[in-house]
This record gives C-alpha cells, structure tokens and sequence, in this order.
C-alpha cells in the first residue's frame, strides 16, 4: 500500500461481502488496484473463482425469501440508513474513488452525493409499488395484478462511476425486495466495497448484497449460465452487453443494459453561444471525458461555427490537467493506457483524414496516462471520432448547414443514449427533441442525470432505464391473479 490512499481503516476493504462476512479467495488469489494518476499499486482485492461466485448467488438466494417478506417500510428504513452513511462518509469515499479512478476529488465528492441520491430514492420509491384492481368483465370474479420482486438479481458496473452505477442498480434492486450480486469493475472494486461495509452498518442482513471481484469471464460466465439469478443490470461497453445478452439467453434473464454511446451536441446559429460553450465543456471534459453521456460529436451550424470553436477553445485552453488530489485540477488521468491509446487512435485518424487540431492532440507532458484537453475541426462523419465512443477529452466540431442535416448526422449511429442541442427557437426544440433516435435529450444544457429521471439508451445503447419511478420496474414482475369467488 503506498501514501495515495487516504487512512480511512474503516472503510478500506481488500476482501469481497459474501453473506454478511468480509472474504478472501480461497486460493489467496488477488488483484492488484492501481492509482491512475501514477501507476503505483494502492491495493490488492480479492480474484474470486467459479465456485466462490456460486457461493455468493447461494447466499443471495437463501437471504430472498426473508428480505423479500419485509415489509416496505422496513426495507426503506434500512435504505434511508444507507443512504445517510453514504452521505456522511462522502469525502472518505470521494478520496477512495479518487485514488483508484482518477477523477478530481470535487467530482467524486459530487458522484458520491448522486449514488446516495438513488438509494434515497429507491428508499421512498420501496413503499410506492402499488398492485392494481382491474374491473372484472364478470360478477363472479375478481381480477388483481401484483407487483412482486423478480428475485435473485446480479450488476455488473464500470469503472467510470464507481459509486453511482452501483447505487443505481443496488437500490431499486434491494428497495423492489430483490437480493443482489455486484460484480464491480477491476479498477475500482475499493469505492464498491466500500458500500458494502456502509452497507452492513446500516442494518442490510447478510445475504441481501454480495460485492465480489475476480476475473470478469469467470464471474461473468457464472452469473449468467445462474438459473437462480433472474435479472442482470449492466453497465459498460456495448461489445460486452452483446456478450452478456447472448449468455443470458439459455436462462431467458431478465436484462437491463447501459451500453456505449455516441452523443451528439448540436449548436444552431440562434443558440445562446456563451450557454453551448458551457454546457459542451461540461458535458465533453466531465470525467476527462469518459462518460457514456459524453458530447461525442460537436456539430456546430455554419453561421457560428467559427465563433463557436474560438470561444470553446479559450475556455478548454483554461482546463487544468493533473492528479484528481489537487483541488486546482479538472481534467484527471484517463483510466489506463488502452484508454490513452484508444483516444491516440481517433485522433491520429482524424488528422489522417483531414480534420485539424484547435487545441491538444498529444498525451500530455505529465507522462502517464494524461491527455491533452483536445479540440479537432473540421471532422466527417467518415471518420472514427464521428462511429466510435472515444471515451477522452477530445471535442471533435463538424459544420453543418441546415437543421435537417443536422438531425441526419446525428441519428447516423447504432447508438441512441443521451443527445443535446442548443437553440433558442422553441418551435425548432420540440421538432429536434421528437426527431432525435435518443433516450436522453438535454436541450440548452449539458447536464441530463438525476435520480428522478430516467436514464437509458435505443437502439444499441441498450435496454431499460434506471433511476426515476420507472427504475424499480426492472425488478418487479407483474401477476395477475384472477380470483373466482362465485
Ligand atoms: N456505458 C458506459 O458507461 C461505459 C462504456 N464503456 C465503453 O467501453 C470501452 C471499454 O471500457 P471497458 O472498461 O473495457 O468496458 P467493459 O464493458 O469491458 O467493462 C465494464 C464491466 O464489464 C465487465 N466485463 C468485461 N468483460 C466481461 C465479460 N466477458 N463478462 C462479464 N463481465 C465483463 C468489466 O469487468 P472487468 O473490469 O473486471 O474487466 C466491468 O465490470 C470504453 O472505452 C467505453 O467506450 C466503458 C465503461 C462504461
Ligand atoms: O457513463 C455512464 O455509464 C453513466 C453516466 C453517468 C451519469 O450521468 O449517470
């Protein structure tokens, strides 16, 4: 262990939660997390096997019936003591994240603040799952519907939000009755165990949250081919989710899927241009860009194009890079060198293609795993920047003319998760809000997620939404009784 983590003995843990007890891999086997902003080992968790992964859907399975027959109010309790830990310990967690994702503290203090947001909310929405009576077409019967909680549930999280997609999917999960299996990323298993002891202190019975961590394809395999395990909430890439879905088919699970997206921002000629500057920095360059609602491609409309990219550019050439410990910071390291190299890659295929660089273009001068702030004109949709998620601090800006070429490039992607677009006409708003093949449109903002709200994607950004009233619906099913009382 080195000096990059912060003491906080209470909430460090190096072992998985398996049915309310903190364990080792049975053979000792560990993974080795890192500290993105240098490289250096910060800790060592635990690289679980097949038959350990069995062990935690057992526990899961054992802890349903009970915690599934608690009343509503007891499990929101339970939640909403959740909840106020996570709260409490928000600078002790934001510290953890930091030290093994990378992002700048106040954006992991501001994650932290969101994953508790879900768990509140899921506490409330636990005592809202209301049944339905249908009129009977006949006298002799009654006919009701339940909502009753799908079971045995297992996540599988990324990285990238360490905290929030935990919490996303752990809260609706455990507030609908369900029990659950977190597999978090191997960069950032820390932050997800550190849940877990908030977990247990808040009174979760042993079995009801399992966190375990190993080797993705073992875990991964294992949780899928579970016939006990009934619903799987993904978050990653869309490659993986393709896999996920094509294991989960034998077992017929139930599946919500957070996958990659390809988000536009689009900037009309009668925009407010000082807001578009604003909201594309915040939402191109948050989490050094590595957001799957991230501004991906930047089409600005010629009569302001250039105005645009000069003010964007004086504003981006003001971002600090460096470690997410120094308060003055913005833009921490990328996750790792595939992250580097990937956004190498887009970058050196643009300017192969013609596009220009305004601002950056290069790993940055720190070394390691640093990227430039990087702003690319005159970019296609032929090139890789416009098809791919880039996952870095690259704003490529392409010009268009006309609204009805703008909406064309934008939905010209397997894609469809978050969309934005600025413009102060509001006819022109809601005929771009209904024409884009998004689930998430932001308009005159760069900001969309809440816990209110739902998140998701079309298309191939995946299935279902979290967060917001529907959210809990993924761990419901829905049965009709039809009762004959002639
Ligand atoms: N939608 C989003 O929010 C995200 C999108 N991405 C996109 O994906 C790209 C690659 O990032 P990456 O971290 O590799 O994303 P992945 O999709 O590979 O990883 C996400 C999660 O899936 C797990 N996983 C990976 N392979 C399997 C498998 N075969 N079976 C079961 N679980 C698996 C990972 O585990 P482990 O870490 O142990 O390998 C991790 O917990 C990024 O550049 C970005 O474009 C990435 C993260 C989030
Ligand atoms: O990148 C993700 O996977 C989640 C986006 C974070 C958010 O805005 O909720």
């Amino acid at each position: 262990m080195t000096a990059t983590l912060p003491d906080i003995p209470d909430l460090l843990r190096e072992q998985c939660l398996i049915d309310g007890a903190w364990r080792d891999a049975a053979d000792g086997a560990t993974i080795a997390v890192r500290d993105p902003a240098d490289g250096r080992v910060i800790a060592h968790v635990p690289s679980l096997s097949a038959a350990e992964t069995e062990t935690a859907i057992e526990a899961a399975r054992r802890a349903l019936p009970a915690w599934s027959r608690r009343p509503a109010r007891e499990r929101s309790a339970v939640l909403r003591r959740w909840f106020e830990l996570i709260v409490a310990h928000a600078d002790d967690i934001a510290a953890l994240m930091t030290a093994e994702q990378g992002k700048p503290l106040s954006e992991a203090r501001g994650e932290v603040i969101y994953a508790a947001s879900f768990i509140e909310w899921f506490a409330e929405e636990a005592k809202r799952v209301y049944g339905e009576l249908i009129p009977s077409p006949s006298v002799d019967r009654r006919l009701a519907v339940l909502r009753q909680p799908i079971g045995v549930t297992a996540a599988i999280t990324p990285w990238n939000f360490p905290a929030a997609m935990i919490t996303r999917k752990a809260g609706p999960a455990l507030a609908a009755g369900c029990t659950m299996i977190v597999k978090p990323a191997e960069q950032t298993p820390l932050t997800a165990l550190a849940l877990g002891v908030l977990a247990i202190e808040a009174g979760l019975p042993p079995g009801v949250l399992q966190i375990i961590t190993g080797d993705a394809r073992t875990i991964g395999g294992v949780l899928t081919a579970s016939d006990t395990i009934r619903k799987l909430s993904f978050t990653g890439s869309t490659e993986v989710g393709r896999i996920l879905m094509a294991q989960s088919a034998p077992t017929i699970k139930k599946l919500s899927l957070e996958l990659g997206g390809n988000a536009p921002f689009i900037v009309f000629d009668d925009a407010d241009l000082d807001a578009a500057v604003e909201g594309a920095i915040a939402s191109k360059y948050r989490n050094a860009g590595q957001t799957c609602v991230c501004a991906n491609r930047i089409y600005v409309q010629s009569g302001v194009h250039d105005a645009f990219a000069a003010r964007l550019a004086a504003r981006v050439a003001q971002l600090r890079v460096g470690a997410g410990t120094d308060p003055d910071v913005q833009i921490g390291p990328l996750i790792d060198e595939d992250a580097v190299l990937k956004v190498e890659a887009h970058v050196a295929d643009a300017l192969a293609h013609g596009a220009h660089t305004l601002l950056g273009g290069h790993r940055h001068a720190r070394g390691g795993t640093f990227f430039e702030p990087t702003i690319l004109t005159g970019v296609t949709q032929a090139m890789r920047v416009a098809r791919e998620e880039t996952f870095g601090p690259v704003a490529p800006l392409f010009r268009f003319d006309t609204e009805a070429q703008a909406v064309a490039m934008a939905n010209d992607t397997e894609f469809g998760l978050a969309a934005y677009f600025y413009t102060e006409d509001v006819r022109r708003t809601w005929r771009v809000a209904e024409a884009l093949e998004y689930g998430i449109v932001g308009h005159n903002t760069g900001l969309i997620s809440n816990e209110v709200a739902p998140f998701g994607g079309v298309k191939q950004s995946g299935l279902g939404r979290e967060g917001s009233h529907h959210g809990i619906d993924e761990y419901l099913e829905l049965k009709y009784l039809c009762s004959g009382i002639g």
